[in-house]
């Protein structure tokens, strides 16, 4: 019989509860997950129901107040090179070339120079932005520079890339062309993705899985495995069904409670 395969990531019984100026807040409760390496998964819910929380979590910027949270059966102490983070904003150092934000992973890492060069040259090029390697933050559209955020994650050899919204700023054309490159570059990499939507549609295109989360407190609601063919037809009655099933799912959590 085969070995059962340990996941990439482990999310058991996990919640977490902030306290702010005296106000409890119960933003993840009993929330469970496993993720295997190489898969595709989309956190889609309403604002407010912890899919943030539960993406610092995995990412080890925030500790649960219950529950684990593991990595190859690991417990998550705190941020690591191997599980990358790519925000809504970028986060990129203004003050460095696309090369050297590439290369800072690397560089603050102590590799040897040659090395981080040719480290940085070969993601920058692998998203496509090889003429842009000495242009500035400030010079790149905002699909460039989400590239190249993503281009520094992968050179930082991370294994799961953890992204927060991450076309959430972008318009319409470059969001949609930057969800067939980043499906692109997953295939090519066999990279694992942790990705938080808001968007369907976005969710339902790029997916293996998507984790439904609800609000108040935040919950995993239903985890439903996509199992269209890629690249997806967002017309197809297929697509157009899953996307029904689900906006019906989203809109229920704003539903007056019964008395
Ligand atoms: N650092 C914090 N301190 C206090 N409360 C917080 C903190 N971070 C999040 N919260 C609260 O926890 C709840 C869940 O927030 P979280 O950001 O995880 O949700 P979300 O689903 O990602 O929402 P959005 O889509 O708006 O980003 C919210 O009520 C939020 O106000």
């Amino acid at each position: 019989m085969a070995e059962p395969t340990v996941p990439i990531l482990t999310i058991r019984d996990v919640s977490k509860t902030y306290t702010a100026q005296g106000r409890r807040t119960e933003a993840l409760r009993g929330a469970g997950l496993t993720v295997q390496r190489g898969e595709f998964v989309c956190l889609l819910g309403a604002s407010g129901c912890g899919k943030s929380t539960l993406l610092r979590i995995a990412a080890g910027f925030e500790a649960p107040s219950s529950g684990q949270a593991l990595m190859w059966d690991k417990p998550i102490v705190g941020p690591a090179p191997s599980r990358g983070m790519v925000f809504q904003d970028y986060g990129l150092f203004p003050w460095l070339s696309v090369r050297d934000n590439v290369g800072f992973g690397p560089k603050s890492r102590g590799r040897p120079a040659a090395e981080i060069r040719e480290t940085a040259r070969r993601y920058i090029d692998l998203v496509g932005l090889g003429r842009f390697a000495d242009a500035y933050p400030h010079q790149l559209s905002g699909g460039m520079k989400q590239r190249v955020a993503i281009a520094r994650v992968l050179a930082n050899e991370a294994e799961m890339v953890l992204m927060d919204e991450p076309f959430g700023a972008l318009d319409a054309m470059t969001r949609e062309r930057l969800q067939d490159e980043l499906l692109d570059l997953w295939t090519r990499t066999g990279l694992t993705v942790l990705f938080v939507t808001h968007a369907i549609e976005e969710a339902i295109f790029l997916a293996d899985r998507i984790v439904m989360m609800s609000p108040g407190p935040g919950r995993i609601e239903a985890v439903h495995t996509v199992d269209l063919p890629r690249r997806r037809d967002v017309s197809s009655p297929a697509f157009n069904d899953l996307r029904r099933m689900l906006s019906a799912q989203l809109h229920s959590h704003h539903a007056p409670k019964a008395a």
